[in-house]
């Protein structure tokens, strides 16, 4: 079982994620970026900010994904697998271009690999808002309010064309009520 959280920043994925590492001690907890060892490199370049260009931006977060779908996702595919983000996100972010034309080329760095379960978190943009107040936020973050709900939009999309597996959380719901209903969907 493949099984990624997605949302947008603050949408409650790493309050999620705490969670289900307590309930499922035996899965394989994952993420992206940052997953494997060159993820990690790739990660502090594509998030500092550097790259003046969206195109090169996007091809860290895609190198980022090739290297962990080869080295986590495929390598432990008997396992459950939780990923913190993954193609949805890729596809999500690189808002330059088409999500046509993104579903191509992620499928090329995931070697056609695909959630088999997708839970994603669905923030209001007031909500979004209070809880960017309340951290300190990245080159991407710093794109505003209507940039991140249009990702989010994105997500969706993405999700409808690749008729993946999924649920739409709340993400305003409370954290014990995010926390079953992500625990029923997996166990469905
Ligand atoms: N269900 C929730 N209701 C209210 N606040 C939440 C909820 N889930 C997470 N938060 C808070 O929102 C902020 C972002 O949560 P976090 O899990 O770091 O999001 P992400 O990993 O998606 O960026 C944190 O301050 C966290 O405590
Ligand atoms: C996986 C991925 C993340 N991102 C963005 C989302 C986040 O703003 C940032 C880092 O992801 P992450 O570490 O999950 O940040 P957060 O915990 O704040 O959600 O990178 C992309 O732009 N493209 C991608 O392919």
């Amino acid at each position: 079982m493949y099984v990624v959280i997605e949302g947008i920043d603050t949408a409650g994925k790493s309050t999620q994620l705490e969670l289900l590492k307590k309930k499922l001690p035996t899965a394989i907890f994952t993420k992206e970026p940052g997953g494997t060892p060159l993820g990690i490199k790739l990660r502090a370049m594509a998030l500092d900010g550097e790259a003046k260009s969206k195109i090169a931006e996007m091809f860290l977060f895609m190198a980022d994904r090739a290297e962990h779908i080869e080295e986590v996702i495929k390598k432990y595919k008997n396992n459950t697998i939780i990923s913190d983000r993954s193609m949805l996100s890729g596809i999500a972010y690189a808002s330059t271009l088409s999500i046509d034309e993104l579903i191509n080329l992620n499928l090329i760095a995931t070697n056609n690999t695909l959630p088999t379960h997708v839970i994603l978190l669905e923030l209001a943009p007031d909500e979004l808002k209070f809880r960017l107040s309340q951290k300190e936020n990245d080159s991407i973050e710093l794109r505003g309010i209507e940039y991140l709900i249009n990702i989010q939009n994105r997500m969706k999309e993405t999700i409808k064309r690749l008729n993946l597996n999924h649920i739409i959380i709340d993400a305003s719901l409370k954290i014990e009520e995010i926390e079953k209903e992500i625990e029923d969907f997996i166990n469905d």
